[in-house]
């Protein structure tokens, strides 16, 4: 259990800077996910971090003691890769033992914190198993056994569900956050699965070009984003181009763009006459009859998803809207329905999206 300390961090390829004065500091026992585009920066950080990638600037610290040059052995950082990576020429134990090995520890007590190990991610069965013998959520258990058997300081993690199916995935975040949280892990996790990171993390870090744009817990992340960028990354959303109006403390009155069509927001971006309206699927309301507010819309596709049906309206105001309904049988495609929100759930941000949506 340790806190690591990053102070401008910068990192280059050749003369391309790709990471440039990146502080962020993860405290003890916290899992903290990076999430962004590709080409973001999230794996560079990572090697950073494990010792693998020689940072051209800052610094980086363990509880106060400078890594900025310890080689990647002597950070007693524990790593799980996205394709496992166990030496298919030894054994289950064997594997996990390698890392013991290499640090001098006796056979005995090799053996022994190997199976220890292996307990704790329920693979102390399958011992004498090489990995060919071994199905892809087995063996990457042996991969997590292998990065704890160390007593690693931390734990860094690179999409290390990524070859799994989307249920063996769901297992093992689960069982990789408890563990995590049993052994108080300070951990660093590499996804491109949003769900994953919401699911995991105390923390996200959200990355862009090199420069960390959001960062805070999923819930805040999810429900205020700082950014109309965060807003559509973490998760689905609307994002609706609008001209700030009048403003009242919190609240403001916006126009949109294409429509001229005028609403109540939340938040009321000082200094700016420009910005998106952020309106999750799950907080437009849909009826058959006209409420107080309420817009008409047309459903031009529904899509049943089981737990949710996702409807694509038409709305003279408000352009294409996604919305997602809990109760799925109502509303058929070609349908006349009212869509309603509550101004709280509609929030204006900055205009600072992805390029391809500029
Ligand atoms: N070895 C390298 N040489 C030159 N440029 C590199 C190298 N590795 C990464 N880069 C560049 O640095 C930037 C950040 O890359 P990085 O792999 O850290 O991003 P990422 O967010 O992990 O992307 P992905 O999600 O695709 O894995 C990218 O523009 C990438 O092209």
């Amino acid at each position: 259990m340790s806190r690591l300390e990053i102070d401008s961090l910068k990192i280059a390829y050749g003369g391309w800077v790709a990471i440039d004065d990146l502080n962020l500091t993860i405290e003890k026992g916290e899992l903290i996910s990076l999430l962004g585009p590709s080409g973001s920066g999230k794996t560079s950080l990572l090697r950073a971090i494990g010792g693998y990638l020689k940072p051209a600037g800052g610094s980086l610290r363990i509880d106060g003691k400078d890594i900025t040059s310890t080689p990647p052995q002597f950070r007693d950082i524990g790593m799980v890769f996205q394709n496992f990576v166990l030496f298919p020429h030894l054994t289950t134990v064997e594997n996990v033992e390698f890392g013991l090995r290499t640090r001098g520890v006796a056979k005995a007590e090799r053996r022994r914190r190997a199976i220890e190990a292996l307990a704790m991610v329920q693979m102390d069965t399958y011992l004498e198993r090489y990995p060919f013998e071994l199905s892809g959520g087995q063996q990457q258990r042996v991969a997590l056994a292998r990065a704890i058997v160390i007593r690693p300081t931390m734990l860094l993690l690179d999409e290390p569900m990524g070859a799994l199916d989307t249920k063996l995935r769901e297992r093992a975040q689960e069982e990789i956050r408890a563990l995590q949280q049993e052994l108080q892990l300070t951990t660093v996790l590499v996804t491109h699965d949003q769900r994953e990171a919401m699911a995991m993390s105390d923390r996200i870090i959200v990355m862009r070009g090199g420069t960390i744009v959001d960062a805070g817990d999923p819930w805040r992340l999810y429900h205020a984003p700082k950014t109309a960028f965060t807003a559509e990354f973490l998760g689905a959303t609307n994002l609706l181009p609008v001209e700030v109006l009048t403003r009242d403390g919190n609240r403001a009155r916006v126009r949109m763009t294409q429509t001229g069509h005028e609403f109540e927001v939340e938040g009321s971006l000082p200094g700016a006459n420009a910005g998106y309206v952020s309106l999750r699927p799950e907080d437009i309301t849909c009826a058959l009859s006209c409420g107080p507010g309420a817009l008409p819309a047309k459903v031009v596709k529904r899509m049943f998803y089981g737990v949710n049906t996702h409807l694509r309206l038409e709305t003279p105001g408000l352009g294409s809207l996604l919305a997602v309904q809990h109760r799925h049988a109502v509303f058929e495609e070609g349908a006349d329905v009212f869509v309603s929100f509550q101004p709280q759930d509609a929030r204006l941000l900055p205009a600072d999206l992805p390029e391809d949506r500029q």
